[in-house]
């Protein structure tokens, strides 16, 4: 039985509106993490700082003033908002996420509710308005990341603990407010917001604020998108709430890392956000431990796509604009391979066909044309592939040469062999596509 709940999901089930359609088949997305954070790059005073660079203001190595007046040096003369757009759209992305204000609270954009903004800096012009403008000229669709946590504002808290803490954050609840109308109002192109840092206490207590707060913001952009990680139902439930409804159009509670079955996304919309390192969101200077390759990024992008979801690739841009070397170059070779496979991403999602070894299976939302796309070729070059029973393998085509059938051999019913031993080594995944007929039998009924 489910409780009564003043708060809770505000829809049940999959929205099925044009721009939720459009958001479900994005496949790739690109979030872009940069703040004054970038300016130190994870070191301080000669000190390396080992945990995520966008984190180091809260490290013991770096005093709050020093990180506080940092502002005052951000004046990134080698920003070019329509460079990163185009990198972007060369890589295959869809839609991007610009972090507006992460957790330290200083403002991408000229806010006129706070002084700690881009607009006080020697940069002075505004950041997220160049990148909304350029972005939407790319034809990459925007959305805003927004940090409920802010460490600037004096009305922040984590915990409620007194009176005088409810006082103040009465203060910073107006002030939320208020500068997520302004985003909307300023950049009315916007499809969505992306909530980061609402899993403190003190918010999570806040469920009739929010609830009203998400449906005005609703109401001032049609269609807008909030994924699960916006607010908290009666009880303090953030994703999904006391009847385990999602709270919000998409889960968003696949953070560095992926659900492995379709079972796992509860048959929600998600998204996966993934860093390149291990855990570096801001610039850091100096990436320690395993930095993802290009192959492992695109089994990360095909496997979103064939589990429902889609794969955010993070771009942490330095103190002077530049975006990183191995993110141009992971950037590079991405687009590569999306130019010749995106067909098996753009616009598909899960087949409920019987997962196999060699990869991820994908299927067209509209076309109901189905992919293979491989990763681990068998030794006997024989890829299984176990149809549904009433499904019948006719023809299976290299995507990048559709003329010429593979090899097909029937193994017992609903299972076939597609022999296919690659003419060069490829050192990349590779799409095949296959065509299907339901089996019936003469008189008409299915096997
Ligand atoms: C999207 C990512 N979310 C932010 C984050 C993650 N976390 C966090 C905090 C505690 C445990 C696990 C994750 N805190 N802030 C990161 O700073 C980045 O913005």
């Amino acid at each position: 039985i489910s409780v009564k709940l003043e708060h809770g999901a505000h829809r049940l089930g999959k929205r099925t509106d044009k721009p939720m359609q459009a958001w479900r088949n994005y496949g790739l997305g690109q979030f872009i993490h940069w703040g004054v954070y970038a300016i130190p790059g994870g070191h301080w005073e000669g000190q390396y700082y080992p945990g995520a660079a966008e984190w180091i203001r809260s490290w013991k190595g770096m005093p709050k003033d020093a990180y506080d007046n940092l502002y005052k040096q951000f004046n990134p003369k080698k920003f070019n908002a329509k460079a990163w757009a185009k990198q972007a759209g060369d890589m295959g992305a869809k839609y991007v996420i610009i972090t507006t204000k992460h957790h330290d609270g200083f403002c991408l954009w000229p806010s006129k509710y706070t002084d700690y903004t881009v607009a006080n800096s020697p940069y002075k012009k505004d950041i997220i308005g160049q990148l909304v403008e350029a972005y939407d000229a790319e034809g990459i669709d925007v959305y805003l990341y927004f940090s409920i946590i802010d460490w600037n504002h004096p009305g922040y808290r984590s915990t409620l603990k007194s009176e005088q803490d409810r006082k103040e954050y009465e203060e910073f609840k107006k002030f939320t407010r208020n500068q997520l109308v302004e985003l909307l109002t300023l950049y009315p192109s916007t499809k969505g917001l992306w909530f980061d840092g609402s899993w403190d206490k003190a918010w999570t207590e806040q469920a009739e604020f929010a609830d009203a707060l998400g449906k005005e913001l609703r109401e001032m952009i049609p269609g807008l998108i909030i994924g699960s990680r916006f607010r908290p139902d009666d009880n303090g439930n953030r994703h999904f709430d006391t009847n385990g409804d999602l709270i919000g159009d998409y889960e968003q509670g696949w953070e560095r890392k992926m659900p492995n079955t379709i079972e796992d996304t509860n048959g929600n919309d998600w998204d996966c956000v993934m860093t390149v390192p291990e855990n570096q969101w801001g610039y850091h200077s100096d990436w320690k431990g395993h930095v993802k390759t290009t192959n492992e990024l695109i089994e990360m992008l095909v496997k979103a796509a064939s589990l429902d979801g889609n794969f955010v690739l993070n771009f942490g841009p330095d103190g002077q604009g530049n975006i990183r070397s191995e993110e141009t170059r992971l950037a590079a070779e991405i687009g590569e391979w999306m130019k010749e496979n995106n067909e098996a991403v753009y616009g598909c999602g899960y087949l409920d066909w019987e997962k196999q070894d060699w990869g991820y299976y994908t299927v067209n939302r509209e076309t109901g044309k189905k992919y293979m796309t491989v990763f681990n070729i068998p030794v006997s070059g024989a890829l299984r592939v176990k149809v549904p029973g009433k499904t019948k393998l006719n023809k299976a085509y290299l995507l990048n040469d559709p003329g010429a059938s593979l090899e097909l051999e029937e193994i017992h019913r609903n299972e076939y062999f597609i022999h296919y031993k690659p003419a060069s080594a490829t050192d990349r995944p590779f799409v095949i596509g296959v065509e299907t007929t339901d089996a019936k039998i003469e008189d008409g009924h299915y096997q």
